[in-house]
């Protein structure tokens, strides 16, 4: 086994976050790798059996969501998940976080540039971290508005910032923007509505 960054027993599963840290950048290798194959029949076929029988392996160790680690370990790249493009936390505070990110040729949308969505996905993320913070009452995205400056290319360290606008009462309000090198590619805003007790 792995050193650990940090690891609880759940359970008699002993979690170890480098491993998973691990996993997680795989599945990411994984991802952008199909995204630009072009496998033979024969191929396809094997690789789709070998899946079928990790998600069965993974099935069987399914656990309740406050239990689950993917998009839930602080201490780990991205927080451990793979659904938006890699980032890194660099620097937090309960106003904003600076940080790197890099869009993998699975966010590939196309001649080159990362797809539309993902952009607004990886701002949705951060944001939710930032106002998700500890000791504040959990809060949803309301709206998201982003302006798209210039192409976010791929494979590309880029520079993210995000900080808290203000607040009243139970609207939060957060801006951000993802840069490469001197060039703002994009601009977001959003408000985060905070959640009453017993909302959803
Ligand atoms: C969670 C743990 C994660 C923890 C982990 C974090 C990781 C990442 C998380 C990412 C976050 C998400 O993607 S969350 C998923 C995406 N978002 C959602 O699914 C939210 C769906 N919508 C809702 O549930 C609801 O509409 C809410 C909660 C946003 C608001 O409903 P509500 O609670 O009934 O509040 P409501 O009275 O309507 O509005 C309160 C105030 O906000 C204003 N307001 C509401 N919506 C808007 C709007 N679109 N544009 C302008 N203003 C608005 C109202 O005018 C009002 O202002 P005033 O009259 O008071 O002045």
């Amino acid at each position: 086994m792995s050193g650990a960054l940090a690891a609880d027993d759940r359970g008699g599963i002993v979690v170890d976050d480098l491993a998973y840290e691990a996993l997680v950048g795989a599945t990411r290798n994984f991802l952008d790798a199909l995204a630009v194959a072009v496998p033979d029949g024969p191929t396809a076929d094997r690789l789709t059996a070998d899946l079928a029988g990790w998600a069965g392996v993974l099935g069987g160790l399914a656990a309740e969501e406050r239990d689950r680690l993917f998009g839930r370990r602080a201490g780990i790249a991205s927080y451990g998940q793979a659904m938006t493009p890699a980032y890194r936390v660099l620097e937090r505070d309960d106003a904003g976080l600076r940080g790197v990110a890099r869009f993998g040729r699975y966010f590939h949308g196309g001649k080159g540039a990362a797809h539309g969505g993902a952009v607004p996905l990886l701002f949705d993320e951060l944001f939710g971290r930032v106002i998700n913070g500890e000791g504040r009452p959990p809060a949803r995205t309301a709206y998201l508005h982003v302006d798209f400056r210039a192409v976010v290319r791929l494979d590309r360290d880029l520079g993210l910032r995000v900080w808290r606008e203000r607040e009243e009462g139970r609207k939060q309000y957060v801006r951000g923007e993802i840069r490469d090198g001197d060039v703002v590619c994009a601009e977001a805003e959003a408000l985060f509505v905070a959640l009453r007790p017993g909302q959803p």
